[in-house]
């Protein structure tokens, strides 16, 4: 069974860059499916069991797609259907903006909802809410969900988001890029991976502005072609980064970060007593004058708020704070799947309603550890990295999704740790 072993206490020191984001990429291959002519050179794209899915999903519909070393070209003119195989679908929750593609460009689509998910129910009602408004009726059948467009194609329309969903923003964008009009979300997600979407959609030719406020204007137009585009750094890869550096490095250099987009991030760091050197392409890491970090009270929420993304870490790194912190979940409802297993390395943490009060101790002790989700994943190998002696994580395909060679990049960074796929391979080593 494959697992990570870390040999914890080893100082991290030197340079580690970060990959092109999940969450940019994943809609913007979706997007892809917009172009009736040219094809797409996506460049920054990383190596991510997600990106496989969502390639072979837009390849599945009939685009020819080819990698190239980090980049991908995707020419999308000949699609053959509107029903993305069930089984790509349901590995992956963001298979859903297909959706809105589909049903602007061909008039239909045919989606297996995506279901919950470890952090919680994950709805998409408010997708369907935004495509019914623009004139598409929907019918859920059989876990499928059929979405029609009216004669004639979508039609423009001011939407208004209960909630400032990421994946629904993206769906709305994409569906209106080519609909009859002009449409208005309003309480749009401002993350930076929907901006670097909307950039995307414009180069197509598409006519959207707004992104990165709480409102987006799109005015359809009658065609999009494919278009060259280089995918913004994974904040979230780098702020995975900055959170070891902070507990255990000696000067650890992220480079290929855009400061901004951790800004949430960076504040609780230094408020934690990490230092922190911003330079043009990447941040500086140094721990506390004294060693450990002083204790936090952190929320998650939408961006520019803390993201619910570095909640894992985040905890993970407080275990061994100098006091007692506080870590309050409010964009999903089951985040907190992490806990128990740090709890397994001694940390002293306990859920009170949304929150994790978590009382730092001296340090951890490694343990056997399974990840439950992608960033339960990387608290768990953070919590590896800080404590005394051998911990070994299991669950590795959800890290698989979300962080391109994860241990390569922690092992140039002088981290004692190894990735083995079956039991024989570590007897040998
Ligand atoms: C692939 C991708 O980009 N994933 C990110 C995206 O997920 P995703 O796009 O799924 O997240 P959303 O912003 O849509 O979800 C936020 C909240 O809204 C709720 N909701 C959402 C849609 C809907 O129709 N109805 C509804 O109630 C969700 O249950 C959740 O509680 O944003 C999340 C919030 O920053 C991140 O954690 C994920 O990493
Ligand atoms: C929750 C995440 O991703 P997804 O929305 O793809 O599950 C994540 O990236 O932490």
């Amino acid at each position: 069974m494959a697992r990570i072993i870390i040999n914890g206490g080893h100082r991290l020191e030197g340079t580690v860059r970060v990959s092109g984001a999940k969450n940019a990429v994943l809609p913007i291959l979706a997007a892809s499916l917009l172009a009736a002519k040219g094809v797409s050179l996506i460049d920054e794209v990383p190596h991510l069991l997600d990106v496989e899915n969502m390639a072979n999903t837009v390849q599945a519909l009939g685009a020819d797609v080819a990698w190239q070393n980090g980049s991908i070209s995707i020419d999308a003119q000949n699609i053959k259907s509107v029903t993305p195989p069930y089984d790509l679908v349901r590995r992956m929750r963001a298979s859903f903006v297909v959706a809105g593609p589909l049903l602007t460009r061909f008039g239909e689509a045919t989606i297996a909802l995506p279901g919950g998910c470890n952090i919680g129910p994950r709805p998409v009602d408010l997708h369907i809410k935004g495509l019914e408004a623009m004139g598409a009726t929907s019918i859920v059948e059989n876990g499928f969900v059929h979405l029609k467009a009216p004669t004639g194609g979508l039609k423009g329309a001011r939407i208004y988001l209960d909630i400032p969903s990421v994946g629904a923003t993206q769906n709305i964008m994409m569906a209106a890029a080519l609909a009859n009009g002009q449409t208005v979300i309003e309480n749009a997600a401002k993350e930076p991976e929907n901006v670097d979407l909307a950039n995307y959609l414009n180069a197509m030719g598409a006519r959207v502005r707004g992104a990165g406020t709480d409102i987006i204007r799109i005015d359809g137009v009658d065609m999009m072609h494919g278009a060259a585009h280089s995918v913004i750094p994974d904040r979230i890869e780098a702020g995975t980064f900055l959170v070891a550096g902070a507990l255990i490095g000696n000067g650890v250099y992220v480079e290929n970060v855009v400061s901004q987009h951790i800004m949430s991030l960076i504040a609780k760091l230094e408020e934690a007593g990490a230092r922190i050197e911003d330079t043009v392409d990447g941040i500086k890491i140094w721990p506390c004058e004294g060693g450990r970090l002083r204790p936090l009270d952190v929320k998650t929420n939408y961006y520019p708020s803390y993201p619910t993304d570095m909640q894992a870490q985040m905890v993970a790194a407080l275990t061994v704070a100098s006091g007692t912190s506080t870590v309050t979940e409010t964009v999903f409802e089951n985040r907190f799947m992490h806990v128990a297993e740090l709890q397994r390395m001694g940390a002293n943490i306990h859920i009170e309603g949304r929150t994790a009060v978590v009382e730092g101790t001296e340090h951890l002790s490694g343990a056997r550890v399974t990840a439950t989700d992608l960033r339960a994943g990387a608290a768990l190998v953070i919590a590896g990295l800080i404590a005394e002696g051998k911990t070994e994580v299991h669950g590795l395909h959800h890290l698989d999704r979300g962080y391109d060679n994860l241990v390569a990049k922690f092992q140039a960074l002088g981290a004692r740790i190894e990735r083995y796929e079956d039991a024989m391979e570590e007897a040998g080593a």
